[in-house]
């Protein structure tokens, strides 16, 4: 994480306030406490799974301001039967692994962590009905490589249309894919699943909601079940909630209402980083280089003329390092 990032992290610790007394003796001992997994967050009232039950939650003082998101895994004290009306309370919030963050807009002004420990991002495109939208794919891509996540396409409705004019844009940049229609069968999307956490983001009507159905049979029982727990509406706008896929064969965190990312502060060192190959052509690159197609000195141009660099995969980077300026959604 870099610094920056620290220092407009509003959900980081803030500093705690002068002590009256020594830390050791206002520090409680959780030796009780037991593990859990965010799955939704509503209004401070946390939804998490601990050990396969639904247990309500709330933050303990010693979290201060810290945020809780879904996908934290925690530990907690207190009542943690799950049974109707009983409330835990979160006392730690154990060292994310991974971070997806969403950018400032006009709804909400501060940037902040929406999911945590997912390693995967899933970018769900329908190949047509509606058409693909490769723009909000390369901010998706750009999102995930950023946060150290593994990019993955899955395109629906391949009944509809064929998926190789859009595979082509991404094939370069060895993104990996697979293709869903109607009806079919899902063994190659459960395999890409398998043993990860992974994040779902699409647009309207792309098929996720058939998606995450079909993985998840009872995926809406679920779901409403989190909602009515929290007395919320199912429709709300900016939740993201994480189901268990069954067997055990990993996670997915649905991201409804979640229309854009965290790609201002997207570092251009950071992004090149997911791409060793043309890393490695820009160490003699001028200090700042961005590595875009106007830098006047960029190696990897170089490259391209001593033809040592596949020029496909140069435009693509470059295309996805454009794609981060600009534009609010994804
Ligand atoms: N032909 C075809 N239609 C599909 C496929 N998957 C989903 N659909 C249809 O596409 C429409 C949108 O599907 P949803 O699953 O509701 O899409 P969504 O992305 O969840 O959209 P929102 O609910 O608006 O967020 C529905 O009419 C689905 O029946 C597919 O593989 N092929
Ligand atoms: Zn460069």
């Amino acid at each position: 994480m870099s610094r920056r990032y620290d220092e407009t992290d509003h959900e980081s610790y803030e500093r705690p306030r002068r002590r009256t007394r020594p830390r050791t003796k206002e520090r409680p001992s959780y030796d009780d406490a037991v593990d859990g997994r965010v799955i939704t967050v509503d209004r401070g009232r946390f939804t998490l799974l601990v050990e396969g039950r639904r247990v309500m939650a709330m933050k303990s003082r010693p979290l201060g301001r810290k945020g809780v998101v879904v996908g934290d895994r925690v530990r907690v004290v207190g009542d943690v039967s799950g049974r109707d009306g009983s409330l835990a309370r979160i006392v730690e919030v154990r060292e994310r692994t991974t971070v997806l963050r969403r950018t400032a807009d006009d709804d909400d002004p501060v940037e902040r962590v929406i999911v945590s420990n997912a390693d995967q991002l899933v970018v769900v495109t329908a190949l047509a009905d509606p058409e693909p939208r490769p723009r909000l794919i390369d901010r998706a891509l750009v999102a995930a490589y950023d946060a150290r996540m593994a990019p993955l396409l899955v395109l629906t409705k391949a009944d509809l249309a064929d998926p190789e004019p859009l595979l082509r844009t991404y094939r370069s940049l060895g993104v990996p894919w697979v293709v869903t229609e109607r009806g079919g069968d899902l063994t190659e999307v459960r395999a890409a699943l398998d043993g990860r956490t992974s994040v779902l983001v699409g647009h309207s009507g792309v098929g996720k909601s058939t998606l995450v159905n079909a993985l998840v049979p009872d995926a809406d029982r679920l779901v409403g079940h989190v909602n009515a727990v929290t007395g919320r509406g199912r429709h709300t706008s900016t939740s993201a909630y994480l189901l268990a896929l069954p067997e055990g064969a990993g996670w997915i965190i649905d991201t409804p209402g979640i229309r854009s990312f965290g790609l201002a502060h997207v570092d251009p060192e950071r992004l090149i980083e997911a791409f060793p190959d043309l890393d490695e052509m820009t160490e003699e690159c001028p200090r700042g280089c961005s590595h875009g197609e106007s830098e006047p000195e960029c190696q990897l141009d170089d490259a391209l003329a001593e033809g040592d660099v596949d020029p496909d995969r140069v435009e693509s980077f470059r295309r996805l390092l454009a794609a981060r300026e600009g534009g609010q959604e994804y």
